[in-house]
């Protein structure tokens, strides 16, 4: 299977390429960049040395030609550009960008500030949440990879609203992310002396993934919900770990919420819920796919307590979008992503 990777000169496409060149299936025939175009890719990523591409200005009919499937690794407002001439020339796609994640065209508008593509397009893509819905991947052409604080928030959140054992009108998710959540370009946000050794919420209410997690909280309860989203950033480079709490209904205790979850990812190769008691921590996974989950109940408030956590670049990037594509083409979903976690 030849790929092409739109967006290979940042964090996302980077490690699309160091999951993809080890990929049995998976040629790698094009990388594409923006403004360091003509680069050979071993120069913008050491690491990558011994891959010889070079970076390419993206076109269309060039990637149609050389590729089966394109990934698009590239800030909000860009892949909605792109992808529909991708699609009439018959190349499947994988968007790591939040550009199809929303089915309405007024909430993106709405909560990234740009535009994005026709709402039949919108609706022709496929929310690629692996574990949750497998077999609207498998026939997909058009794959909208979530978000990073989306994939390890909805993992622990939807078996406790699927199962109803929480209220939903008091949701709040507690979530923190490593730098790298934040992309390659510099900034004052990102700026070491500002980031280490600090740590701060930012995007109050008011964050773009929120109607993400709202609208698949839907998708798979039928139920409308408001969630508190309130992300932070920590001084690491990669992982996130959410919190997320709500009120348990009558009657529940730590055992139900995590039969809950044992039960919704028993034959999920990618999410590992921990034994009662473990607190899952970001070094667990990381520089892997996986998502590692535990539940607890606080008896003296009534409150269910998840604890999520991923390698925002593997499992809330590019390792889901690689087993997206596994999905897409039928094999195996591990295939290409046995990677285990670097520890310490
Ligand atoms: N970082 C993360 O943990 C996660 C990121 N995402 C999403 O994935 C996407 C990529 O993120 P990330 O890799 O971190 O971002 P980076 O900023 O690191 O990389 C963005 C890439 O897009 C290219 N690019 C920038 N502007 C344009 C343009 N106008 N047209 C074409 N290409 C362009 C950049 O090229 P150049 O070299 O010129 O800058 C670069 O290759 C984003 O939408 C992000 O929100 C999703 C989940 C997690
Ligand atoms: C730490 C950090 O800044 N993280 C980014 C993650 C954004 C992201 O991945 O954007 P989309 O999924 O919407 O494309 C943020 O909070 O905006």
């Amino acid at each position: 299977m030849r790929v092409a990777i739109l967006g290979a000169t940042g964090y996302g496409g980077a490690e699309l390429v160091r999951l993809l060149r080890r990929h049995p299936e998976v040629t790698i025939t094009a990388v594409y960049g923006h403004s360091q175009s003509g680069k050979p890719l071993a120069e913008v990523f050491p690491h990558l040395m011994d891959v010889d591409v070079e970076v390419e200005p993206f076109d269309a009919s060039d990637a149609a030609a050389r590729a089966d499937v394109v990934f698009t690794a590239t800030p909000a407002g860009v892949s909605h550009t792109v992808i529909p001439a991708l699609l009439e020339r018959g190349v499947r796609c994988i968007d790591l960008s939040g550009d199809f994640r929303l089915k309405r065209r007024e909430t993106y508008r709405q909560w990234y500030g740009k535009e994005t593509a026709e709402e039949a397009l919108l609706a022709r893509a496929v929310y690629g949440l692996a574990e949750w819905f497998a077999d609207a991947v498998r026939g997909a052409d058009l794959v909208a990879n979530p978000g990073c604080y989306p994939t390890a928030t909805l993992l622990g959140l939807l078996p406790l609203v699927k199962e109803g054992l929480v209220e939903d009108d008091d949701i709040v998710v507690d979530a923190k992310s490593g730098v790298s959540g934040a992309g390659r370009s510099p900034g004052l946000a990102t700026h070491f002396s500002e980031v280490n050794e600090n740590l701060t919420a930012y995007k109050i209410g008011v964050h773009q993934h929120i109607p993400e997690m709202e609208q698949t909280v839907t998708a798979v309860t039928g139920r409308a919900v408001r969630l508190t989203f309130i992300p932070h950033l920590v001084p690491m480079t990669r992982g996130i770990l959410a919190t997320i709490y709500a009120r348990a209904k009558a009657g529940v205790t730590e055992r139900h919420l995590r039969e809950a979850l044992v039960a919704a990812y028993a034959d999920k190769p990618f999410v590992r819920v921990r034994p009662a008691g473990v607190v899952p921590r970001t070094k667990d996974v990381y520089g892997s796919n996986y998502c590692d989950l535990n539940a607890f109940f606080d008896a003296r408030t009534g409150r269910a307590v998840v604890v999520a956590v991923i390698d925002n670049l593997v499992k809330g990037a590019a390792g889901q979008a690689v087993q997206n594509l596994n999905m897409m083409m039928g094999w195996p979903e591990t295939l290409g992503l046995d990677l285990g976690p670097v520890f310490p």
